[in-house]
């Protein structure tokens, strides 16, 4: 069935998801599947997931997501507070936007706003664009913006949308390509999506195995359960190793298989734990993070997903192509990453690189994996050979990824796998 014959929007959604996504995939693996495959994969579980989201569909969490007014006077306003996301290293952030008043600052991933506010401190005058794919964080942005008009000179400007739609967005906001100071780019998810149970990101907090950014915009767009449900085996072994780089990838989509035979797989700590059995007793307890601490050992498992799902590595290449088309000469890029697939795809298109190029590991590397969320040798090996490279579009400073002060982690151990990376467009 050739994608472009299809019919039914939400098995056309699914099909191009799926498409978009496998051939992320490829890229990644260095060799693209056979057409057969993909197509056998994507007309068998269409019809699945047509099913399995009739009969799920009421359960789902649009409706109870909370609204910005609710989480703000649940939570703390105040971006570092408890239960918002607390922004990663932002004085460096500031410094390397190196942003004056009067000048134009794209935050590409509003969030909760926390970098966003402190640019404004840092001066005013500046007009903001702010980005964000989820709503709640358009919501957010709303905010700030009337805030700011009734408070200040700077002008806030919110958009709803993915990187990959920047450009188009921001055109018909009036700005033209080569015409931005700075942008930031801060990716990966943020604790309001983390640790709202009901959004499907957690393992420790039970909630429907969601894990959409923007899910509520998109309701026919495949999420996790979808994903864990409908997926073969194989499918689901390539998605695990590749974007969680689960070197037990076999093991659990073999878990998975098994486990869905007899129920379907609808909540994160269902899932959880399904992961877990596939784990002998002496390995289940062995993994830790970057700050040796007991990490679960589903988090690569949830991390691959979630990537999957959100096509989150595509997205990451449109928003750094968007960046390139939308600063001014002399304009700065920040970027922050959070684990080695997203920084490795950032180093190497600022360096003008193939971003798809397969990574090299040596033996003790992938040793490691299970161990460590990001493989820290790898990456210093990395940077050590791209300091010797250069690109004319870019110019990286500095030349090496800075990563927060130890301080900042005990104060928010959330950023410890974050680097961040800055370059001036040339
Ligand atoms: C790490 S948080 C950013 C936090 C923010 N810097 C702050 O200070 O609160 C990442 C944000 O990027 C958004 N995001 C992720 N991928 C995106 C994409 N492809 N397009 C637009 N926004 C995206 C997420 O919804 C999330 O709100």
């Amino acid at each position: 069935m050739p994608v472009q014959t299809v019919k039914d929007p939400l098995i056309g959604t699914f099909i191009f998801f799926f498409s978009m996504s496998l051939s992320v995939i490829s890229m990644q693996s260095c060799g693209r599947p056979a057409m057969g495959l993909r197509i056998a994969l994507l007309s068998t579980h269409g019809k699945k997931l047509l099913h399995r989201r009739t009969l799920l569909h009421s359960t789902k969490f649009c409706s109870t997501w909370p609204s910005a007014q609710q989480t703000c006077t649940e939570l703390d306003t105040d971006s570092g507070g408890k239960g918002l996301h607390k922004p990663v290293m932002l004085r460096e952030v500031v410094h390397c936007l190196d942003l004056k008043p009067e000048q134009v600052f794209l935050d590409m991933t509003f969030g909760a706003g926390g970098h966003t506010r402190a640019v404004l401190n840092a001066a005013p005058g500046v007009t903001v664009y702010t980005l964000d794919r989820d709503p709640l964080a358009f919501q957010y942005a709303q905010q700030l913006s009337a805030e700011q008009l009734s408070s200040s000179n700077s002008r806030v400007y919110p958009v709803l949308g993915r990187f990959s739609e920047v450009v188009e967005l921001l055109s018909r906001q009036g700005v033209q390509p080569g015409s931005l100071d700075a942008i930031l780019l801060d990716a990966g998810c943020s604790s309001m999506q983390f640790d709202h149970p009901e959004r499907g990101f957690s393992i420790s907090r039970d909630g429907p195995l969601d894990m959409r950014m923007d899910g509520d915009r998109f309701p026919t767009m495949p999420d996790a359960a979808d994903v864990v449900n409908a997926l073969d085996q194989q499918a689901l072994v390539s998605i695990l190793s590749k974007y969680g780089e689960e070197r037990y990838a076999k093991k659990i989509a073999s878990a998975i298989v098994a486990a869905r035979k007899i129920q379907p797989i609808t909540r994160t700590q269902q899932l959880a734990s399904i992961v877990a059995g596939a784990f002998s007793p002496s390995t289940l307890y062995a993994r830790k993070d970057l700050l040796q601490r007991p990490a679960h050992v589903a988090t690569k498992t949830f991390q691959a997903l979630r990537i999957f799902v959100n096509d989150e590595l595509h997205e990451l290449h449109s928003g750094l192509q968007a960046a390139e088309t939308l600063l001014r000469c002399g304009g700065r890029l920040c970027v922050i990453t959070f684990h080695s697939l997203e920084d490795r795809l950032v180093k190497r298109f600022l360096h003008g690189l193939d971003v798809a190029a397969p990574a090299c590991r040596s033996a003790r590397q992938r040793g490691l994996q299970g161990r460590t969320i990001e493989d820290q040798d790898e990456e210093d090996e990395e940077d050590k050979e791209m300091a010797t490279m250069s690109n004319t579009r870019w110019v990286c400073v500095p030349k090496k990824a800075k990563v927060p002060q130890e301080a900042e982690l005990r104060e928010n151990p959330r950023g410890r796998s974050a680097k961040l990376r800055a370059a001036v467009r040339l």
